[in-house]
């Protein structure tokens, strides 16, 4: 394993373990990655749980979603980490995870978005800087082919500088790195978990 594929593996080990202890891999669920170039990125193997990956978990992958080693099998969602990455190049980690408030909130509203706003901590998100903020959080319908799911988001992604929910599935989240990804999905989960309790107390 190379030096950068090493450290990456590192970061997304020590996350996978920080999203488990929220409980928002359960199962095999979930999937993080990070940038290694503007080619490729190191991603999870699929089908292993992300709550105790090691670092041969972690395979690298090409931004067309081809691993670098033909016998490793990376996420079934890899085309999805792929379009982040070619979309946004300052991105340098995707993290997916299967939250009861995204998978529970996305199943119970119609809506094609989630709208936030009058929320001090939207101020977690870039380029915010009031609770006097509107942001929209895209809702897609969930699709087992995932390239035709990310043919979906893509004309959305532009109005998407947060993340996006996919109904009773999960949520996808990026940032510049590892470490600023998650405060983003922690900041998206808390406002995801927020918007699920004032619907129970109307
Ligand atoms: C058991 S969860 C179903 C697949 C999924 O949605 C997921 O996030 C994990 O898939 P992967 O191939 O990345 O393990
Ligand atoms: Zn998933």
């Amino acid at each position: 394993m190379h030096n950068s594929l090493l450290q990456a593996a590192r970061g997304l080990v020590a996350i996978g373990a920080r999203m488990d202890a929220r409980g928002w891999v359960p199962a095999s669920s979930g999937n993080l990655s990070a940038r290694l170039s503007d080619q490729s990125m190191a991603i999870t193997r699929s089908g292993v749980h992300k709550g105790r990956l090691t670092e041969t978990d972690i395979i690298e992958v090409d931004l067309d979603g081809a691993p670098r080693h033909q016998a490793d099998k990376p996420s079934a969602e890899t085309l999805l980490h792929c379009q982040l990455y070619r979309h946004f190049p300052a991105v340098g980690a995707v993290l997916h995870g299967h939250s009861v408030a995204a998978t529970a909130l996305s199943m119970v509203t119609h809506e094609q978005s989630l709208v936030l706003q009058d929320y001090e901590i939207l101020k977690a998100f870039p380029g915010v800087t009031t609770h006097q903020t509107v942001a929209n959080v895209p809702v897609f319908d969930n699709d087992q082919d995932i390239a035709r799911l990310a043919g979906q988001i893509a004309p959305s992604l532009d109005a998407a500088p947060i993340g996006y929910i996919l109904r009773g599935h999960g949520v996808y989240a990026w940032g510049p790195d590892i470490e600023r990804c998650f405060w983003r999905l922690e900041a998206l989960e808390f406002l995801i978990s927020c918007e699920c309790e004032r619907r129970q107390m109307r």
